[in-house]
C-alpha cells in the first residue's frame, strides 16, 4: 500500500514529510475553476476530489493505495481568491485584503479504491494595513505568484500577518487535523 499525494505544492509536500508520513508525488494537472457557482467551502473539496480522482484513477495507481487531494482558496466578502494570475491580480488582491479579515479554506480529499473521504478546514486570518511601497515590494520577493490570496503565511508573508484564529497548517495549503482523521478512516494513523 502507498500514500500518495496528488499535488504539485511543496508546501503540502512539506508539512506531510513533517508529520512522518511516507509518501510518493503524483501532480494532478487539474485546473480549478474558481467561478463555479458553489459555496466556497464547497468548491474547495470539489477541487480537492477531483484532484484526488484524477490520480487515483491513474494505471499505476492500485486498489489499496491512498490518494490525498487538496486545494486552498482565500475567501473575502464573498468574493473567492486563488492564485494570481499576473503582478497586478496580486496587487489587486493585496490591496482588497489590506486591513481586513477573511477565511483561509482548504478542501481535502482522501481516496482509497472506490471509498472517499472529504472535509475541509476553515481559518480566519487577519492581515495588517498594507501600503503600496509594502504590496510592491512584497510581490517583487516573488513570493506570492503561487499562492491563493497572493501571500504565504510561512513565507516573508508572516509580516503581512496580523493574527489568525484556527488551524496555521490550513493556511499553509494542509489542514493537518482534518487530514489525519480522514486517513484514520482510510486505515492510516500518524500517531
Ligand atoms: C494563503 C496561503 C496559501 N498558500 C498556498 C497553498 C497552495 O499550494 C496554494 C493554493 O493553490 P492550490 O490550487 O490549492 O494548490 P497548488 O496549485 O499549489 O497545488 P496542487 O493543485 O497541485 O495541489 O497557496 C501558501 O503556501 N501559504 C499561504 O499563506
Amino acid at each position: 500500500m502507498k500514500i500518495i499525494l496528488a499535488s504539485a505544492s511543496p508546501r503540502r509536500y512539506e508539512l506531510l514529510l513533517q508529520i512522518g508520513c511516507q509518501f510518493e508525488v503524483i501532480a494532478s494537472q487539474v485546473e480549478e475553476d474558481n467561478q463555479k457557482k458553489l459555496p466556497p467551502a464547497q468548491l474547495a473539496v470539489f477541487h480537492a476530489r477531483d484532484k484526488a480522482l484524477a490520480v487515483a484513477g491513474q494505471k499505476l495507481v492500485a486498489d489499496d493505495d491512498i490518494v490525498i487531494g487538496a486545494d486552498t482558496i482565500v475567501v473575502h466578502k464573498g468574493k473567492i481568491f486563488g492564485k494570481p494570475k499576473d503582478k497586478e491580480d496580486a496587487i489587486n488582491m493585496l490591496t482588497e485584503l489590506s486591513g481586513q479579515e477573511h477565511h483561509v479554506i482548504t478542501g481535502v480529499s482522501v481516496i482509497k479504491g472506490r471509498r472517499i473521504w472529504t472535509d475541509f478546514a476553515v481559518t480566519q486570518v487577519h492581515l495588517k494595513q498594507l501600503c503600496c511601497h509594502e504590496i510592491e515590494s512584497y510581490i517583487a520577493t516573488g513570493e506570492p505568484m503561487d499562492k491563493a490570496g497572493a501571500y504565504a503565511i510561512q513565507g516573508k508573508g508572516a509580516l503581512l500577518v496580523e493574527s489568525i484564529s484556527g488551524c496555521y497548517s490550513n493556511v499553509v495549503g494542509l489542514p493537518l487535523v482534518t487530514l489525519a482523521r480522514l486517513m484514520e478512516k482510510a486505515g492510516v494513523r500518524f500517531l
